[in-house]
């Protein structure tokens, strides 16, 4: 019933994503800089929302998310962001590869290739949407890498093989990190290196990169989301830049047919 007060439509919830994301404490910050005194911010996972997204589409019915693009649920719903007057969320974000210091000097090879990582919300794109449509990342990613072998062939240029040397990366359970990890991890083994995924919240993420426990991330959104992640630990850690650059955006999103909500100031009560 539209006519009720969004937040009455929705039990005054946004369906978040796991409690470390940075789009949870941009959240948090929002609704304090907004008002928004009677909503509460729901934690479950990446795939938790996008599931309970899917359900009320599939119905129609009114959901509040913590959004972000890269992402395939703008492939598969008809979704907007809510403005951001206040710009709590920030402009355009870039993803950036991270490693551990003393990386490059320990595995010059595999640190060149991760440096050379670079490719478009295009080819993300691709290789999410096929994982979102049941194909396995590491399936999806190998599909990819062999259809895109001459920007591959860029990553890798100048690089040493492997030789069976280990290189640890680790990743948050987002779709897009999923994409991402998995593509180079498939382009690193085909380097020759021996490639060890490790899947853990975005706070011991940073923290294994700055004991040195892993050696590299591909998935640290900048200059704002993780800004209170990178500061806390940039000392240990060694910026490759971004791996995609243009488009990174997070905020608030709602399906297009919640036609009177437009703005975060329309959730204030
Ligand atoms: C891929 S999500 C925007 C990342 C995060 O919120 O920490």
């Amino acid at each position: 019933d539209s006519s009720k007060a969004v937040g009455d439509q929705v039990d005054w919830q946004i369906t978040g994503i796991d409690p470390g994301a940075g789009i949870m404490q941009a959240t948090d910050r929002a609704i304090k800089e907004y008002g928004l005194d009677k909503w509460k911010l729901k934690q479950s996972s990446g795939a938790a929302m996008t599931a309970q997204l899917k359900r009320k589409y599939q119905q129609k019915d009114p959901i509040i998310i913590t959004g972000w693009t890269p992402h395939w649920m703008f492939q598969k719903f008809d979704l907007k962001f809510l403005k951001d007057p206040k710009n709590v969320y920030g402009d355009a974000e870039a993803i950036h590869t991270v490693t551990r210091k003393g990386f490059k000097q320990d595995n010059p090879g595999a640190a060149k290739i991760l440096d050379q990582f670079h490719w478009s919300q295009d080819d993300m794109g691709k290789v999410m949407l096929a994982t979102a449509d049941g194909k396995k990342p590491e399936e999806a990613a190998k599909e990819w890498v062999k259809k895109n072998q001459d920007k591959v062939k860029e990553w890798t240029k100048g690089a040493k093989k492997g030789n069976g040397k280990e290189v640890k990366i680790v990743y948050v359970a987002w779709d897009s990190a999923v994409a991402s990890t998995n593509v180079i991890k498939t382009v690193l083994e085909d380097m020759g290196y021996k490639v060890t995924l490790k899947q853990v919240e975005a706070g011991p993420a940073f923290a294994g990169l700055s004991d040195g426990s892993v050696d590299a991330i591909t998935c640290v959104w900048l200059p704002v989301t993780h800004k209170s992640y990178w500061d806390k630990y940039k000392s240990k850690l060694v910026d490759l830049g971004p791996n995609l650059k243009g488009g990174a955006k997070t905020g608030l999103v709602v399906p297009k047919y919640m036609k009177d909500v437009n703005s975060i100031e329309d959730l204030k009560a």
